[in-house]
């Protein structure tokens, strides 16, 4: 599990060992781990080390004296360095240690921003160390025009070097994901402590590039995380194997409500997803036309035309495929979330159910859809506040405060899908996955999660000890659900995608591997030598 605080948890987190005297040791560490990122950053792509290029681009706060400590290290490796202070003065002891290493040090000016962007845009490194945790807002004056400068540079240039954030990259909020432009994207953060919120949430995971974490020893003092993310050795833990004596009854029963006679497809991309995750039976309730076409594409699925309440299932999956004017499966997907079992409602069935709804629902929007799900509240007697609603535009600038803030109106657990999807909890439990390929972004790749999610819900869903058991709180378990599903989604995708195009299809025919893959990551060491011939993908 990979956990992420935000600036306010890691500075106070700090405190302690500031007040005993101990910030240089910290700032020692942070630098260190630094310079090391950058070197087997540098190995990585076969360059070399002595006479490499670096230019640090330096704060006056402890970022840029971290930045200016680390390009020091460097220097003592035979590298070429050069510091921009961009804000005309230094951390003093920083500074001192990178001259004293022989490093060059421009001042950055309105007057020469373009000029220096353009020296230091052929740099084998760039290290981003102008705002850190201590950031309030974006890059202003001088220091934009640099970096505005620079990202012309790098592109125009061709082959352009490894840009490297020192901690977060400049002008992503550490607290939100919130990205204030200009930011330079990197390559790679090198993040002190643990990880923060701005790097796990878009827009701020898009400018993150690979994160790496280096320890500096507050990590005890930590408090629980803002946010977290599931890895593979999670989903091995949390995802269900049936025993012996298991039945289809016993393994967890889906019924879904989906598809149209516009959208017959959605319905047996969802009923796939959910056979491929596991479900011990899958009961289809829609339009004969669309119950044929399931009927043809898997035939394990029993398909009626009755209702919700004569329906026996363990969970519900409504809404992929449907419309305003699917009048009869609508009133269904409503009668599923009153039926009080878990339920996953997609697409169609956002605008349809109550305002006001329960952790066990889980809503899973995309960004234009949550923009009008919170449009809809917003006009609503009940939820008076988040005046003016935000447009799409709005939520993808503020995914992780648009997530929030609809889990918190209505009550429900809200996965909002996106390069980085992200799950809220009514109760502020928070995660966050990528563990996908932009190849996911294809029609009925929104139907095959909803399945998987669903199936996971069906089998998961009473399993009330698995969460304790796994430190996660029982009442939080729904979110932790959605999260697993996004996480299985995005890793049978990229296996499925293999680097190239991908039909939904094809992620549902990915799973069943995926999910054993995964599983052999919590067999004793003994059979550890099997994850070596099955590598996950
Ligand atoms: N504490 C520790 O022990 C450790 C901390 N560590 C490192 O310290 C970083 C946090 O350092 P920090 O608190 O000094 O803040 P940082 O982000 O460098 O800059 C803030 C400075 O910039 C200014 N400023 C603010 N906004 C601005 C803007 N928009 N545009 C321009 N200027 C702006 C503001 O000055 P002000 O305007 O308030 O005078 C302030 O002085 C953290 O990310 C990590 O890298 C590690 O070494 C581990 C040990
Ligand atoms: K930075």
């Amino acid at each position: 599990m990979i956990s992420a605080y935000t600036g306010t948890q890691i500075r106070a987190a700090e405190q302690p060992f500031l007040a005993a005297g101990m910030g240089d040791v910290l700032m020692q560490r942070a630098s260190h781990g630094l310079a090391n990122a950058v070197v087997r950053e540098l190995q990585a792509r076969s360059r070399r080390l002595y006479g490499a290029s670096v230019a640090v681009l330096a704060g006056k706060g402890n970022n840029g004296g971290d930045g200016l400590f680390a390009a020091s290290f460097l220097a003592a490796r035979g590298m070429r360095t050069t510091a921009i202070l961009t804000a005309g003065t230094a951390h003093a002891e920083a500074l001192a240690a990178f001259e004293r290493a022989g490093g060059r040090v421009h001042l950055l000016a309105d007057s020469n921003a373009s000029q220096l962007a353009a020296h230091v845009a052929g740099a084998d490194v760039v290290i981003d160390a102008i705002l850190g945790t201590g950031a309030r807002g974006g890059l202003r004056g001088a220091a934009a025009g640099l970096v505005r400068g620079l990202s012309r540079g790098r592109l125009a240039s061709g082959m352009p070097g490894i840009v490297v954030a020192c901690d977060i990259p400049s002008g992503v909020d550490a607290d939100t994901g919130e990205a204030h432009a200009p930011v330079l994207s990197a390559d790679l953060t090198v993040t002190f402590a643990a990880a923060k919120v701005g790097l796990l949430a878009d827009p701020g995971a898009d400018h993150a590039g690979r994160i790496h974490v280096v320890p500096i020893g507050i990590e005890d003092e930590l408090p629980w995380p803002a946010i977290r993310r599931f890895e593979p050795v999670d989903l091995a833990r949390l995802l269900p194997q049936p025993g012996r004596r298991s039945h289809k009854y016993s393994r967890g029963v889906l019924g879904v409500v989906a598809g149209s006679a516009d959208y017959p497809g959605a319905a047996v991309l969802a009923c796939r997803g959910a056979l491929a995750a596991g479900a011990g039976m899958v009961r289809y309730l829609g339009p004969p036309e669309v119950a044929d076409l399931v009927r043809q594409s898997c035939p394990e699925v029993v398909c009626s035309t009755g209702s919700v309440a004569e329906t026996h299932v363990q969970a519900w999956l409504v809404g992929s495929g449907m419309g305003p004017g699917d009048t009869e499966q609508l009133r269904r997907a409503r009668d599923a979330v009153e039926s009080g079992l878990p339920v996953i409602a997609d697409a169609g069935a956002l605008p349809a159910l109550p305002a006001v709804l329960a952790p066990q629902v889980i809503l899973t929007p995309h960004a234009g859809e949550l923009a009008v799900l919170l449009q809809r509240l917003a006009s609503s007697p009940d939820s008076p506040d988040f005046d003016p609603a935000p447009d799409r535009t709005a939520v993808e600038s503020s995914t992780l405060g648009a997530a929030r803030h609809a889990a918190v109106l209505t009550e429900a657990t809200v996965l909002l899908k996106g390069a980085t999807t992200l799950v809220a909890s009514p109760f502020q439990d928070f995660y966050s996955q990528a563990d996908g390929t932009a190849w996911l972004a294809t029609a009925g790749s929104g139907d095959v999660l909803a399945g998987i999610i669903g199936a996971l819900l069906a089998q998961l869903g009473s399993d009330v000890g698995r969460f304790r058991d796994a430190g996660i709180d029982p009442d939080e378990r729904w979110a932790a659900i959605a999260a697993l599903g996004a996480s299985l989604h995005g890793l049978a995708g990229a296996a499925a995608s293999g680097g190239g195009p991908l039909t939904a299809g094809r992620i549902s025919d990915a799973v069943p591997d995926v999910w054993y893959k995964v599983s052999l990551l919590s067999k004793p060491a003994g059979r550890k030598r099997n994850s070596h011939t099955h590598p996950l993908p």
